[in-house]
């Protein structure tokens, strides 16, 4: 599952959970973007930091592992680029794609599309405000999967924290201490 992650939430957790108990998955990699291209208008923060609140989110779940392969990989974040790496570290596995309802409507746009088919089978997660009927989108090579509706968003996150409203419950609790320890999201972003 591809992400900003800035922060994760418990929308990202029951979605990546949901997914992972339908289509029998044995292990959810959480991989966080290096540099989201698609969010370059936006200020975005540093990758160490969304690394590791995904990580502190991840940690108790043994089927939860984290991915560093983009936020290592130099200049802007593809996700042929994601799943080329992961195919080579992991030649055996079948892999998934899990993706929400809005980028899921974008992925036409997504670097070398054509070929991205061909390396993963992607799962379309169901997100409250995003409608995810008529995709137009191969039958074969995407899966739409309800999960739980999960009305939260990590620019409401963010928004909150800046705005001095809770998160708590809203992201899980170490990620609400990890916030408040290194201050993000206490200026105005958008
Ligand atoms: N509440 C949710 N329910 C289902 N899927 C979600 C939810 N929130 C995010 N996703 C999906 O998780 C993936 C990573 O999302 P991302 O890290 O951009 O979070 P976001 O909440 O959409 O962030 P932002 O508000 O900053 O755009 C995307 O595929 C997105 O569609
Ligand atoms: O490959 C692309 O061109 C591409 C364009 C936009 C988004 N993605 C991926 O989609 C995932 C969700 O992205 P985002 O911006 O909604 O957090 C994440 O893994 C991104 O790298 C990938």
């Amino acid at each position: 599952m591809g992400g900003t992650f800035d922060p994760i939430h418990h929308g990202h957790l029951v979605a990546a959970s949901e997914a992972a108990s339908r289509f029998g998955l044995d292990e959810v990699v959480f991989v966080p973007t290096g540099e989201p291209w698609q969010k370059a208008d936006k200020q975005v923060s540093p990758a160490e930091h969304r690394y590791l609140m995904t990580v502190v989110a991840t940690a108790s779940n043994p089927r939860f592992t984290v991915s560093r392969v983009d936020i290592d990989r130099e200049g802007p974040t593809y996700t042929i680029d994601t799943l080329r790496d992961l195919r080579e570290q992991r030649p055996d596995d079948e892999l998934f794609f899990i993706t929400g309802a809005d980028a899921l409507a974008q992925i036409l746009s997504w670097k070398d599309i054509g070929e991205l088919w061909d390396l993963a089978h992607f799962i379309g997660v169901t997100r409250p405000g995003y409608h995810l009927s008529e995709t137009g989108l191969p039958d074969d090579k995407v899966t739409l999967q309800e999960v739980p509706a999960m009305a939260i968003s990590s620019t409401d996150c963010r928004q909150r924290v800046a705005d001095g409203d809770p998160v708590w419950y809203l992201v899980p609790d170490g990620v609400v201490q990890y916030i408040n320890k290194y201050e993000l999201y206490t200026d105005d972003r958008e």
